[in-house]
């Protein structure tokens, strides 16, 4: 029997590319409309001490034909030198079901989580992308900052953060690298960051509503992707008012319930947009991709890193 291979964080980062990242999640979000995939909604155990473990598994078929893995992420909110989201795949062969390769997926969640917000936002807002609000300046908060300014050329990009130095610590790291050429601030406060922001991104997952909707332009997009069943970041009567979609059903089904009560209609997954079997939202509306993160996206950037690892050793 051959050694297992593992492919650590580093080796990962090494390959992760925004532009191969946006092309299989773009892939994978579609499959998922096609009915190309096999995943439901992950299941969660309480560690009990705010600590959770997640499982995810999937299958995806598509034109590199299939994938089957599965990711398993542990979330310890305590953690200081560690991060506090950690992740590793289970890379099986689709065929037999045995273990190819076990891949670190820290980065791998980070860039799916931000590159399937870049797809959402190319399909309900691709224009007039000036500012962009980014509330939450941890893990997801950086890698959206990162990932939007790389597909969308925004002018100015704002930072929230409730303790202001991590929102500050952010900025400078941005404004330090030569390649943005937009402008890059950090916000006092909620409101200033969202005032006449084209594209916002919610990422603090807190139970308190922070997103009000007197404070949002009227044709903003959302990418919120704060998630927990007691998940509350932006106010219902954002949603009541905007043009809500969705990664998937199975997902929305388990982890939404709260907007399903509130009589929130999702208008469809980002895949159908894609696949154009739904309609776009008018032009100029509010809109919100409420993102759950999908088995599927993992299986599809794990293929990808496990390929170029295995072309380029
Ligand atoms: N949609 C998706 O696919 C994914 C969603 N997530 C979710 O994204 C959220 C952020 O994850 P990470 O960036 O990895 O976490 P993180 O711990 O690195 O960052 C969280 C940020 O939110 C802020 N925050 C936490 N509680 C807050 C509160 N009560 N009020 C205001 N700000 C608060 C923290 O100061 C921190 O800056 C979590 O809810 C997580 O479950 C994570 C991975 C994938
Ligand atoms: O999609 C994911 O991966 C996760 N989402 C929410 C929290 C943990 C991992």
């Amino acid at each position: 029997m051959s050694a297992l291979l593992h492919i650590n964080e580093n080796r990962v980062l090494q390959l992760l590319d925004w532009d191969k990242v946006f092309h299989v999640i773009e892939g994978a979000l579609e499959s998922v409309a096609s009915n190309h995939v096999i995943q439901s909604a992950r299941s969660v155990i309480d560690l009990k001490e705010t600590n959770f473990m997640f499982v995810m598994p999937g299958k995806l078929r598509d034109d590199n034909g299939e994938t089957l893995g599965c990711k398993i992420a542990c979330h310890f909110p305590g953690n200081t030198t560690l991060p506090p989201l950690m992740a590793n795949i289970l890379l099986m062969d689709a065929l037999t079901g045995e273990l190819q390769a076990v891949i670190a997926a820290t980065g791998i969640t980070a860039w799916r989580t931000a590159a399937a917000s870049a797809v959402a936002t190319k399909y309900l807002h691709n224009e007039n992308n000036k500012i962009l609000a980014i509330i939450g300046a941890g893990a997801q908060g950086r890698i959206h900052a990162i990932c939007l300014s790389y597909f969308f050329k925004f002018k100015e990009v704002r930072v929230w953060n409730r303790n202001r130095e991590r929102a500050v610590r952010l900025v400078t790291e941005l404004s330090n690298d030569s390649k943005w050429k937009c402008s890059f601030k950090a916000c006092e406060t909620v409101q200033s960051c969202l005032s006449d922001a084209d594209v916002v991104v919610t990422t603090t997952g807190t139970d308190v509503s922070i997103v009000k909707l007197d404070w949002l332009k009227p044709s903003a997009h959302i990418n919120a992707v704060g998630v927990g069943l007691d998940c509350r970041e932006i106010d219902d009567e954002v949603y009541k008012a905007a043009n809500v979609y969705i990664d998937h059903w199975d997902g929305a089904k388990e982890e939404l319930k709260h907007l399903i009560d509130i009589g929130i209609q999702f208008k469809g997954q980002i895949g159908d947009l894609i696949r154009g079997s739904i309609k776009p939202p008018p032009k100029n509306s509010l809109t919100i991709f409420q993102s759950l993160g999908m088995a599927v996206e993992d299986c599809a950037v794990a293929r990808m890193i496990y390929d170029l690892h295995m072309q380029n050793k």
